[in-house]
């Protein structure tokens, strides 16, 4: 598209209507799969997403929401949260960070980048610390990843160089990770004969450590801090190895909230703290939880937490986690360029929005909704209302979560007839899915559904319309199977939960009095995904999408 011809201005759709309330609700994490006892949504009472079920296929259908439809590199990536609500609001399949990141590895590129050679001036005399999420669950890293970037840093001058690490056990099994600690330690024994002295320097669970999101807690944060800059924490151990294995010992131990350590040396001292002259990587290349940690990294001016010293370091991101904030300044790969974003489009063209949900979920209808950019287009047109999260807690304890709050927030904004469009995502199915709480999960998904009928009621009061739908699977199953779909066992008998997303598909439903009763999803869009629902959302707002956007799910036929 040439700069000199483009309009924000969309044309308007031959047959659907402009000025209806449109509910556009997002169930975080809630897939479709067989009905089974570990399949909660099946399980739970959720009659509101039932009902809509029955609207199949016309006003219900699914749609794909994991690997190469949602912009990841194969079919075996399940869906994230974040590729799904960018292509859920950017109508298009962008190649996303785990894909950019292969290719730049794979070419070599990445080693002759701004990035990488801003940091490599440190090489001479500092440290290279990489700092990450460590497993292999694509969602945010990629353990293969981090293996080619070790070999790939040494081979270009990094003599010395510190892993702090972030064990996993969400986007994979919990207790997987043991294996990864002893693949990453043979690594760095293999570069170590090679006369580059690389260790594990530090390490903690990602929920606990470092890995917050949306501000919802800075202790989080600053727990990794302290271990990764100041070589502080309250567990101290010779290995890494030793330290997760011991870790692991507690009662109710979990990857995801293992409390951080630091490795220290025969005498006691931190073995890699991170001080002046020395270049440090954040090697996730998903943005949500970087943002905070690479705020500490780089930002003079920081009043979040006492960081007590504030180190003259090289920073670079994997990725430029913040468009808008431009944040962090260097970055070794660049991230998708996700313009254009329906959001943008719908407020150029007098749509105005409301968009809520949780701390834990509030960036994803908001900054992965407008593509990684946080702030408004138009603050005139749009208002984004979060709702505080519960911290310091696991979600299993809360399974209701804010859902009722989130949509009592959106009621009230579809009452007001302020909005056309009020946008909101449930967390519950995926926060406490995650949990791998079974129960927990059951009334997580009750709770949610309760929250998606108090919007349609709202939508019915005022003659709008609705789109419900999912960014990617989590509670629809939560065992680990095999190929033929049994359950897995662990060596004690007990069945494996899955704590993590699914490759599952994810349902969408159409309806609300405001629908024109000729309006139902199309046959000839079999392999429809999460970037087909920003057209068929333009199209409910009364407009047509933009030439280059997937095309839209629903057709209007005459009656
Ligand atoms: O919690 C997260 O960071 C991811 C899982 O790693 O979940 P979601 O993509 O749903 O945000
Ligand atoms: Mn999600
Ligand atoms: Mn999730």
């Amino acid at each position: 598209m040439g700069s000199s011809d483009f309009s924000w201005k969309l044309a308007d759709h031959p047959k659907l209507p402009k000025g209806k309330a449109v509910a556009v609700v997002v169930l975080d994490g809630w897939g479709e799969a067989n009905p089974d006892k570990y399949n909660c949504i099946h399980v739970a009472e959720t009659p509101t997403m039932d009902s809509l079920k029955k609207g199949a296929p016309e006003k219900w259908r699914l749609v794909r929401a994991h690997g190469t439809a949602v912009g990841l590199p194969t079919e075996d990536d399940m869906g994230n949260s974040e590729v799904g609500h960018n292509a859920l609001g950017a109508g298009r399949i962008y190649a996303q960070g785990a894909k950019l990141v292969d290719i730049a590895l794979a070419s070599g590129k990445i080693y002759e980048g701004e990035g990488f050679n801003y940091i490599k001036e440190c090489f001479g005399s500092g440290t290279l610390h990489l700092i990450g999420l460590l497993s292999d669950g694509g969602v945010h890293s990629r353990l293969d990843q981090l293996q080619l970037l070790l070999k790939g840093s040494s081979e270009n001058g990094a003599k010395r160089i510190r892993v702090h690490i972030l064990t996993d056990g969400r986007d994979v099994l919990d207790g997987s990770s043991v294996g990864f600690v002893e693949i990453l330690e043979n690594d760095l024994a293999q570069l170590r004969e090679k006369g580059i002295d690389a260790k594990i320097a530090s390490g903690g669970g990602r929920m606990y450590v470092t890995m917050d999101r949306y501000e919802n807690d800075w202790g989080v944060v600053k727990r990794g801090w302290d271990a990764q800059v100041l070589g502080e924490a309250p567990h101290k151990f010779r290995s890494a190895l030793e330290a997760v294995k011991k870790l692991r010992e507690e009662p109710k131990a979990n990857d995801q909230y293992l409390p951080p350590f630091v490795i220290v040396d025969e005498s006691g001292k931190a073995v890699g703290p991170i001080v002046d002259g020395d270049a440090v990587v954040t090697f996730n290349f998903r943005a949500d939880r970087m943002v905070m940690p690479a705020k500490a990294l780089e930002y003079e001016n920081f009043d979040k937490f006492d960081r007590v010293r504030f180190p003259k370091i090289r920073y670079a991101g994997m990725l430029q986690y913040d468009g808008e904030l431009k944040l962090p300044s260097h970055y070794l790969v660049s991230p998708p360029e996700i313009e254009r974003t329906s959001g943008e489009y719908l407020v150029h063209n007098g749509v105005r929005t409301f968009a809520c949900s949780e701390t834990v979920k509030f960036g994803h209808v908001t900054f992965f909704w407008n593509g990684n950019r946080s702030g408004y287009f138009n603050e005139e047109m749009e208002e984004y209302v979060e709702i505080p999260s519960d911290s310091g807690i696991t979600f299993n304890v809360q399974p209701k979560m804010k859902a009722l709050e989130i949509a009592e927030k959106a009621r009230d904004a579809i009452l007001s007839g302020k909005f056309h469009q009020v946008r909101v995502n449930l967390p519950n199915g995926d926060m406490v899915g995650h949990t791998g709480d079974i129960e927990a999960t059951v009334v997580a998904c009750k709770a949610a559904d309760e929250a998606v009928k108090m919007i349609l009621d709202a939508i019915e009061q005022v003659g709008g319309i609705y789109v419900v739908t999912a960014d990617h699977g989590n509670a629809e199953d939560m065992v680990k199977r095999d190929k033929r779909g049994q359950p897995l066992l662990d060596k004690s008998g007990k069945i494996q939960i899955l704590t993590s997303h699914t490759l599952q598909p994810v349902p969408i439903a159409i309806g609300g009095p405001g629908l024109l009763p000729g309006v139902r999803f199309r046959k000839d869009v079999l392999d429809g995904g999460l970037a087909n629902v920003a057209a068929t959302v333009m199209n409910l707002h009364g407009f047509v999408a933009p030439s280059d956007y997937e095309q839209t799910l629903i057709e209007v036929v005459e009656n």
